[in-house]
């Protein structure tokens, strides 16, 4: 018997398991995910955005706009910190696959913690100033940016069969 056809490519499979983790978000309005690999193709960390430990989910704001402290944004820590906090060990080296390009805070965090490579998926906020400082940062620190461009539709996870 021949090997299975249209199986997951590697980055599928990582881009994927961002996209899941991106899915325990609870931010109403955009879910992020990252899932950190070393140079094997272990996984060794996972992130979404949410709020901090302790912080309850019922009590902190989801709003986007508005008061500064009634919005969710001095809150929300962004998944690509998420996965770098979570990570099992360290993280010279390492690839970081987001379903978003990273905003210049998470860009300082990816290069610090040694990420050498980051894979995004959307890159919709190319125009705004903090992803054009996460560019210059990337840039001077040599850290590899690349988009990946999913050729499938969907991936189905179907658990009634
Ligand atoms: O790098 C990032 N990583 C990340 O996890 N986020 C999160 C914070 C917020 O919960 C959400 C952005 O919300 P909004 O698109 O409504 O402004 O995405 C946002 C960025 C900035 O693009
Ligand atoms: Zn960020």
């Amino acid at each position: 018997m021949s090997k299975r056809e249209n199986y997951l490519s590697w980055d599928e499979y990582f881009m994927g398991i961002a996209f899941l983790s991106g899915m325990r978000s609870k931010d109403p309005s955009t879910q992020v995910g990252a899932c950190i690999i070393d140079e094997d193709k272990k996984i060794i960390g996972i992130g979404y955005n949410g709020f901090p430990h302790g912080s309850s989910d019922d009590e902190m704001p989801w709003e986007r706009e508005g008061e500064f402290l009634e919005t969710k944004y001095p809150y929300v820590v962004h998944a690509e910190l998420n996965a770098i906090l979570n990570s099992i060990k360290s993280l010279k080296n390492c690839t970081i696959y987001v379903t978003h390009f990273p905003c210049n805070e998470c860009a300082k965090a990816i290069v610090q913690a040694g990420i050498k490579k980051v894979v995004y998926f959307s890159d919709k906020h190319k125009d705004l100033d903090s992803t054009k400082a996460s560019r210059k940062i990337f840039e001077n620190a040599n850290v590899e940016m690349a988009h990946l461009e999913i050729l499938r539709e969907n991936i189905v996870i179907n658990f009634k069969d």
